[in-house]
């Protein structure tokens, strides 16, 4: 459920007259998602998405992310675009939170991603990092490098009722990974979405039945980072079949549909293993934060956190690029 803050019929009507949207004639809750309140609008000029920012987003983030969206869609990204009211302000309040109106796209995630699927997100996400370009504001990453370690900490507690021996797994891993890890200024940086999981990614087919990215969504973890951290999330959330094998095949389609656009240079390659071990072990440790932190009866739905150390291990096992079909 990701309805965290109720929006009263009149309070609706009042925010929705800062804007030239027409009338309001429907809106519904979306039960989805599990960080902000969202709810599909329907008015006299159309569908959109409002937000309203729940407690995990700093509201001071949220300039960036909103300017971002606006940037790429600009430029032809089809991510949502923010609608400003009559005084050209995208952010305002509503229910007492930041809240703003975004374009609806139209399009469905894919509840089981084919090989088809893997080279228009390719595609889409070197069109997302060219588009990104010009983009001035900076967010550095979070949960990047430097945020890996804290998780730790506050997962070591408990982190062994999940599995045991995993906190020492993990203390293993992540010193391996920040020895490991490209030095500054080793790669391309730019803004990158940083969770382009499949639940954040819409298709509709195109007049030849293949499957066309339709919609880019949840901007709420970009950041200005490593560019092919980026790919390395998407190996990691799109490749793995529900056995957690790796499936070369998606990864091959998702990398060269991305080097048709941006090449990767020879050092991007050969840190690709050790990217995908990053981004593996970001997921896997907000998982195990989440799994740890979570009250019982919480309406949270807590993803589980040794999806993620599966894949970890193969990429430790990876020699080097051709384990992703380079
Ligand atoms: N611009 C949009 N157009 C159409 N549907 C959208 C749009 N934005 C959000 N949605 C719908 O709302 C759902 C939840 O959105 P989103 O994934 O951004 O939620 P969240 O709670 O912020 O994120 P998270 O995935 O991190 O939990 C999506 O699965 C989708 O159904
Ligand atoms: N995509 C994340 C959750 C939202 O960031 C995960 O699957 O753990």
């Amino acid at each position: 459920m990701a309805v965290y803050t109720e929006v009263a019929d009149e309070a609706l009507r009042a925010f929705l007259a800062e804007y030239e949207l027409g009338e309001l004639v429907a809106y519904r809750g979306i039960a989805e998602g599990v960080e902000n309140s969202n709810y599909a609008l329907r008015t006299t000029a159309g569908d959109f998405i409002l937000t309203l920012y729940e407690r995990r987003v700093d509201p001071r983030e949220l300039p960036y992310f909103l300017g971002l969206m606006e940037h790429l869609a600009a430029r032809g990204i089809p991510c949502p675009t923010p609608v400003k009211g009559r005084d050209g302000r995208a952010l305002r309040a509503l229910a007492g939170r930041p809240a703003a109106i975004c374009t609806f796209l139209p399009g469905v995630w894919p509840r089981r991603v084919r090989p088809e699927h893997c080279a228009p997100l390719g595609a889409a996400l070197a069109a997302l990092h060219a588009a990104g370009e010009g983009f001035e504001p900076v967010r550095e990453n979070a949960l990047g490098p430097r945020g890996w370690p804290p998780l730790l900490e506050a997962c070591r507690a408990r982190g062994d009722e999940v599995r045991e021996g995993l906190v020492a797994e993990l203390d293993a891993a992540l010193s391996a990974i920040l020895r490991d890890w490209p030095a500054p200024g080793a790669l391309p940086r730019g803004h990158i979405h940083a969770d382009l999981f499949p639940d954040n990614v819409f298709f509709l087919d195109g007049p030849d039945g293949k499957p066309r990215v339709s919609g880019l969504i949840d901007f709420y973890f970009a950041c200005t980072d490593l560019l092919a951290y980026d790919i390395a999330v998407c190996l990691n959330a799109w490749c793995f079949e529900t056995d957690l094998s790796f499936n070369v095949t998606k990864a091959r389609a998702l990398l060269s549909a991305y080097q048709a656009t941006r090449p990767l240079t020879a050092t991007e390659r050969a840190a690709l293993p050790v990217l995908c071990r990053g981004a593996a072990i970001r997921f896997l440790l907000t998982r195990l934060y989440d799994w740890t932190h979570t009250p019982p009866g919480a309406l949270v739905t807590r993803k589980d956190p040794l999806e993620y150390l599966r894949r970890l291990r193969f990429h430790a096992e990876a020699r080097g690029p051709s384990a992703y079909g380079l």
